[in-house]
């Protein structure tokens, strides 16, 4: 399955490289980047920008560009291509028959990564049309991340809502945490320190236990308790039982659109 072409490798497909660097997945030299905006020495080792006739040794694609400009970069890139090259899209919400269409009718695996492939602790969701594609996704992605194996390609976007962009919202969350504590008289650093550590151990110990995410809410709500009614505020009305789904919902649409 090497070497393999990344078309793009910005956050995403950066962070892919990073990972499969760590985890001795893959040799660079089996990498060719193919990115108008990277800088070579960022993928040392790695074939960077070759002429397109290069392109041709390529036995995977990895599709890592925008889905609004997946088009245009493939463009050029398509007639240059093995005819067994199997192509593996991340693009969010665009369908792997109008991949494959566009690829020339080659085989086409979907993913929907994290960013946390960079240290091999991201999730990849997989759709593939055939087990061949299905087997590469899973050769790219088995070093890096927990894989879940897709039956339906539309369930790519309720899986792009769930944790594709899912690391955001912690992110958010704890930005607004830290702002919260600030807010309620703790020095911004100090807040900011509280609320990453707390974040951090509460996930390590989620981890560890292998315990519900319910048991080990109950475990830190005292009946009666600061937990209690933070929580009341939390899971009450307008709260993550009626947030989130929303949230799920305009990402949904918002991958369905991307798809044209
Ligand atoms: N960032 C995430 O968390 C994440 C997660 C899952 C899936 N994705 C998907 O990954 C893809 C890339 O997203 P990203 O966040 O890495 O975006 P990004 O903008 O960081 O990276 C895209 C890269 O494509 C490059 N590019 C632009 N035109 C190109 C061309 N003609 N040929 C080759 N490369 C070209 C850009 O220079 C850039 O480095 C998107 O389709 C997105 O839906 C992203
Ligand atoms: N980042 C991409 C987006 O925001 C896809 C999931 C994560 O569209």
């Amino acid at each position: 399955m090497t070497p393999i072409l990344l078309l793009g490798a910005g956050r995403m497909g950066g962070a892919l490289i990073q990972g499969w660097r760590e985890a001795g997945a893959f040799p660079v030299a089996d990498l060719i980047v193919r990115d108008p905006n990277v800088d070579p020495a960022a993928f040392v080792g790695a074939l960077v920008n070759p002429p397109l006739e290069a392109l041709s040794a390529a036995k995977t694609v990895l599709l890592a560009v925008k889905p609004q400009i997946w088009r245009e970069a493939i463009e050029d890139v398509v007639p240059h291509l093995a005819p067994d090259a199997v192509i593996v899209s991340i693009a969010a919400g665009v369908r792997a028959a109008d991949i494959s269409a566009a690829f020339g009718g080659r085989a086409v695996a979907r993913v929907m990564p994290t960013t946390a492939v960079a240290i091999g602790r991201g999730t990849a969701s997989i759709f593939a049309d055939t087990p061949d594609a299905r087997s590469v996704a899973h050769a790219l992605f088995a070093p890096v991340a927990t894989m879940v194996d897709l039956d339906r390609e539309d369930l790519l976007h309720a899986a792009t809502a769930v944790s594709g962009s899912a690391p955001a919202y912690l992110y958010a969350f704890v930005e607004a945490l830290e702002a919260a504590g600030a807010g309620v008289g703790l020095d911004p650093a100090a807040s900011a320190k509280l609320a990453r550590a707390t974040i951090i151990g509460a996930a390590a110990l989620m981890e560890a236990g292998g315990e519900e995410p319910s048991e080990l809410r109950k475990q830190v709500t005292s009946p009666g308790g600061t937990t209690a009614a933070a929580l009341a505020v939390l899971m009450g009305e307008g709260g993550f039982g009626d947030l989130l789904p929303r949230a799920l919902d305009a990402a949904i649409a918002r991958s369905k659109a991307l798809g044209g």
